[in-house]
Order: C-alpha cells, then structure tokens, then sequence
C-alpha cells in the first residue's frame, strides 16, 4: 500500500516536473519573440511611412522625420546599407532615388533623412512638398556594403555634400558600439561652411569620440565664419 502510494506520488511529481518545464520553454519562446523588434522594410515592395516633423536646416536642407508603424519598430536597415525612395517630380512623373537614413536601428520607432533639396531636382522637388502627414514610399534594404564591426582596424572615409550620410550612418554605428574599437578618419568637402551637413551631430561625435574620430573639413569658399569657427 505504501509502495503503491510513493509510485503514485512520483508520477505526479514527474508529470507536474515536465509541465513546469513545458511552461518555462512556451514562456521563453514567447518573451524571446514578442522582444523581437518587428522590421519594416521590404526589399520587394513600396511600403508607405508618415512624415511627423520637418526641421528646416538651411535654405535648401531639411531633415524629415518619418514614424515606423510602432514606437518599438525599427527600420531593418544594416549598417552601410541605403533606402529607395519613390516619388513625382514637377511633371508629376514618378521618380526613384537612393537615400541613406541618419538614424540607426539603434533609433526605435522613426528613421530620419537628412535631404538637400536641389532647384531642378526631380526628387528635390517631391520632398520640397512633402508636409507632414504626408506619406512617403520607401523599399530597401540596398546596396553592397554592408559593414561589419571591427572590419578593419582604421576606417578612412571621403565625403562631398549630400554624400556625408553614408559616412555618418557608419561612423555612428562604430563610435556608438562599445566593442567596435575601430578608428576614424572623415575627410569632408563642401563649398562654404554653410554648406556642411550634419555639422554640428559631427562636431558632438568629435568631442564624444576623440580617441576614435576625427572630422577634416575641405572648403572652396572660405568665409569670415569658417574662420570664426
Ligand atoms: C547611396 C546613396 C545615398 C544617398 N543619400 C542621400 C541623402 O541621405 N541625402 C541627400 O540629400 N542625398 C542623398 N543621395 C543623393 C540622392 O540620391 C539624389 O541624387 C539627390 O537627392 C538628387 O536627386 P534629384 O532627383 O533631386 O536631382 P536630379 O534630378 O538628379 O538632379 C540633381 C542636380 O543635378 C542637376 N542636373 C540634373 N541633370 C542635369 C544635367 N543633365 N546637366 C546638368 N545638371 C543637371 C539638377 O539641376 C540638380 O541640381 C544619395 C545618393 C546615393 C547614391
């Protein structure tokens, strides 16, 4: 009887064991997915995201901030990657053009771009009319590079214009990762001083980072300001 007894009471101990096990595994599998940020972009498809804010930066630059489906999503970009853009130029003709986000997966919820608007540029003038509420259509990731941390020991880059936000995007995400001891070297040309994008998000960089990055400014125009500076 008393035999019969502990039997019985192994099997419940067993059986509630292998339940709590069972919990544990569902329970784990549910926070690891539900954590999981959720990706927005489609390498196949347009898909369409709302202006919220746009900061005039300088006559003919502005930097547009675009919110992604929920405060947790994050765009799916890889580092050195870039987006296409769609729009309608002044013929209202569709046009399609690269673009590389500011921000960072790092950066949950929203990505930014950075644009400068020329006067007959075909997608300049889409985002000269872009407003917020607006929607704009996007597709990525693209592009061959694709950076990997620690990739090489000294990362020397050369930017003209617009051309800085690639380099930002990448020096970014090298100076922010703790375990990326790479170093820096950003040559970065433009007309005036007026011109420099993203002047002052190097310049915080430069200071954070001055054991790993170092901007070099190159310009043709050479103004009292510049001097100033
Ligand atoms: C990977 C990548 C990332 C990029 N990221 C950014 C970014 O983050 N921000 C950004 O601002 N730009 C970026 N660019 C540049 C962007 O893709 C566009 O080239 C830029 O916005 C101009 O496009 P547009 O259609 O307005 O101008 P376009 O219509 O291509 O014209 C550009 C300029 O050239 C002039 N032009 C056009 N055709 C001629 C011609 N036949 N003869 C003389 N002049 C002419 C136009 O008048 C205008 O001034 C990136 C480019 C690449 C390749």
């Amino acid at each position: 009887m008393d035999l019969e007894f502990l039997h019985t009471l192994d099997v419940q101990i067993l059986g509630a064991v292998a339940v709590a096990i069972v919990a544990v595994v569902v329970g784990a599998v549910f926070l690891f997915s539900s954590k999981k940020p959720k990706v927005c972009l489609d390498p196949e498809n347009f898909k369409q995201f709302k202006l919220v804010k746009r900061d005039q930066l300088s006559h003919n630059v502005a930097k547009f901030t675009f919110a992604l489906p929920a405060p947790t999503s994050v765009l799916g970009l890889p580092i050195g990657q870039h987006i296409s853009c769609r729009g309608k130029d002044s013929q209202g003709e569709e046009v399609i053009k690269p673009y590389t986000p500011t921000t960072l997966d790092s950066d949950v919820g929203k990505f930014e771009l950075v644009i400068k608007m020329y006067p007959q540029g075909r997608m300049s003038h889409h985002f000269r009319e872009l407003q917020v509420g607006d929607y704009l259509a996007v597709k990525g990731p693209k592009g061959r590079f694709r950076y990997q941390p620690g990739q090489v020991r000294v990362f020397g880059m050369i930017a003209g214009g617009s051309g800085i936000t690639p380099m930002f995007q990448v020096a970014r995400a090298i100076l922010e990762n703790p375990n990326d001891k790479t170093k820096v070297h950003l040559i970065y040309a433009n007309v005036s001083y007026e011109d420099i994008l993203l002047r002052e998000e190097l310049e915080t960089l430069a200071e954070r980072y001055s054991s790993h990055f170092n901007v070099y400014y190159v310009l043709n125009q050479v103004s009292c300001l510049s001097y100033a500076k």
